[in-house]
């Protein structure tokens, strides 16, 4: 037996799903955006929602993955929404210019619309100039990456000033900005926070966000099923380019090929591209020069790892969002004792909140302690000398036999005696112990080299850069 919806349960979609939005973003966003919003009508399984003007046009992508998330939970038989100001609306009678009435069509075919939880569906008939709005775009951005959800602190506080400026004046403040920082340091957020800022500045602007693996995929099939012209189009005739990871194309001649091609055009034609990597333009190996000395024409902007305020700030925020008290001294707990990846900071405190409301208990600093004692043990598990021999061949782009190798060139040298000084530093094993799984090297070379890094890393920026961050994924 089907179920018809009669028309009052149908209009109390849009009210059960705003109710469960409500439960789940911050007041004042709600306040804003959501409930200012009305139930329009429903045609097929597309629900149509009115919104005062075009300036809520945002919250179909803002809140794409919430909204999708609400139909499903409340088994709604509705697969698209589409977000629609009494303009837009054909089944609105217009006034014409002359004072008579325009004619209504049976359909409202003009609406911009937006299929939740997949790709986009394209407006079928001339949308009206100011109902132009790239969903299929939008909807690769991650809803809750705005700028006024990343906290500002000084490790990334220069970088979030030049992605504002960029938002601000795409193509014109830094092309590219190349922005760069160890894991979970907010690259991703910053980079979606442009791309949601352009797009409500220009709703008509085409942005696109990829990461560096999916735009060597998407090349790789292009050959492959001989899509090439389709793919160039896709990439070359955006706004924005946002692109994360690109130390993914390390090694890729034919993607770095695709990639600076796609660059010219992009910079050629004055359009915006923003870059995300794990390390500076300097220090991506098995890259091509000519791509590198690009990456570096505009500005590059790094991300330090959060100080103890700023984590606590994020916490708070994050608590905020979730409409949860989070006591000081928890946050404290939680910030001074989960490293400085932000990811598991927030891990940390989901795991707190779920565990608080399934056992129907308060958060306080006690109960913390023994939620998050585990996830708090893990993080100071023992690094070994294998470990960092692995992380620090990675990050030099070279195979970890090479570390033990007796090869004397610089390339090798420098790695090595980086990975024997963490190894001095972050584990307790003695200098004939290093020596050993060196390759055999005898103790003094292991004492000289360590001595030489402490020194250089003094000096030298870059080298000390490049070891904090190894420390940082180490630890
Ligand atoms: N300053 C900040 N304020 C609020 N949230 C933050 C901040 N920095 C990071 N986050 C959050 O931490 C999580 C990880 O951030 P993000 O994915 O942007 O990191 P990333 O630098 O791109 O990491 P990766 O190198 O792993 O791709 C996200 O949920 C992001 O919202």
């Amino acid at each position: 037996m089907s179920f018809v919806p009669t028309a009052t349960a149908v209009l109390n979609y849009w009210v059960r799903i705003l109710a469960a939005l409500e439960k789940k973003i911050n007041r004042q966003s709600y306040e804003t955006w959501l409930k200012p919003t009305r139930f329009s009508h429903l045609e097929g399984k597309k629900l149509f929602v009115r919104i005062p003007s075009t300036d809520f046009q945002h919250i179909g992508d803002r809140y794409a993955d919430l909204i999708q998330e609400a139909i499903d939970n409340l088994g709604l038989d509705v697969d698209s929404v589409a977000f629609t100001t009494p303009e837009q609306d054909p089944r609105v009678p217009k006034v014409r210019e002359d004072g008579g009435f325009a004619p209504v069509p049976s359909h409202s075919q003009n609406a911009p619309k937006q299929r939740l939880g997949g790709s986009a569906s394209s407006v079928s008939g001339p949308a009206p100039e100011q109902a132009r709005f790239d969903w299929s775009a939008a909807s690769q951005l991650n809803p809750r990456y705005q700028f006024d959800a990343f906290v500002i602190g000084s490790g990334n506080q220069f970088a979030t000033a030049a992605a504002q400026a960029v938002a601000e004046r795409p193509s014109k403040a830094y092309n590219p900005l190349f922005l760069y920082g160890g894991v979970g340091m907010g690259k991703t957020h910053l980079m979606h926070a442009i791309g949601h800022d352009v797009k409500r500045r220009q709703p008509h602007a085409s942005i696109s966000y990829v990461s560096g693996e999916k735009f060597t995929n998407e090349m790789i099939n292009s050959v492959r099923y001989d899509k090439m012209t389709g793919f160039r189009d896709k990439f070359r005739n955006v706004d924005v380019l946002l692109i994360d990871d690109i130390q993914f194309l390390a090694g890729k001649e034919r993607t770095q090929e695709e990639f600076f091609h796609t660059f010219n055009t992009l910079h050629e034609s004055m359009k915006q591209i923003v870059i995300a990597s794990d390390r500076p333009p300097k220090e991506l190996a098995d890259f091509e020069d000519r791509l590198r000395s690009r990456f570096e024409w505009g500005l590059i902007a790094d991300i330090q790892p959060p100080d103890l305020e700023t984590k606590v700030a994020i916490l708070q925020k994050k608590a905020e969002s979730e409409q949860t008290q989070l006591p000081t001294d928890v946050a404290m707990f939680i910030a001074s004792n989960v490293r400085t990846n932000v990811r598991e900071l927030e891990g940390a405190l989901v795991r707190l909140i779920a565990w608080c409301s399934m056992h129907g208990v308060e958060i306080t600093l006690a109960v913390t302690q023994q939620c998050l004692k585990q996830f708090i043990d893990t993080q100071v598990r023992k690094i070994t000398i294998e470990t960092i021999q692995r992380t620090v061949a990675e990050q030099f782009g070279m195979r970890v036999a090479e570390l033990k190798q007796k090869n004397n060139s610089r390339q090798i040298v420098v790695p090595r005696q980086i990975a024997m000084y963490l190894a001095k530093q972050l584990t307790e094993a003695s200098l004939p112990e290093i020596g050993r799984q060196f390759g055999g090297k005898h103790h003094t070379t292991v004492m000289h080299s360590i001595a030489k890094i402490d020194e250089q890393r003094r000096a030298d920026k870059d080298l000390n850069r490049t070891i904090n961050k190894l420390m940082e994924t180490l630890s």
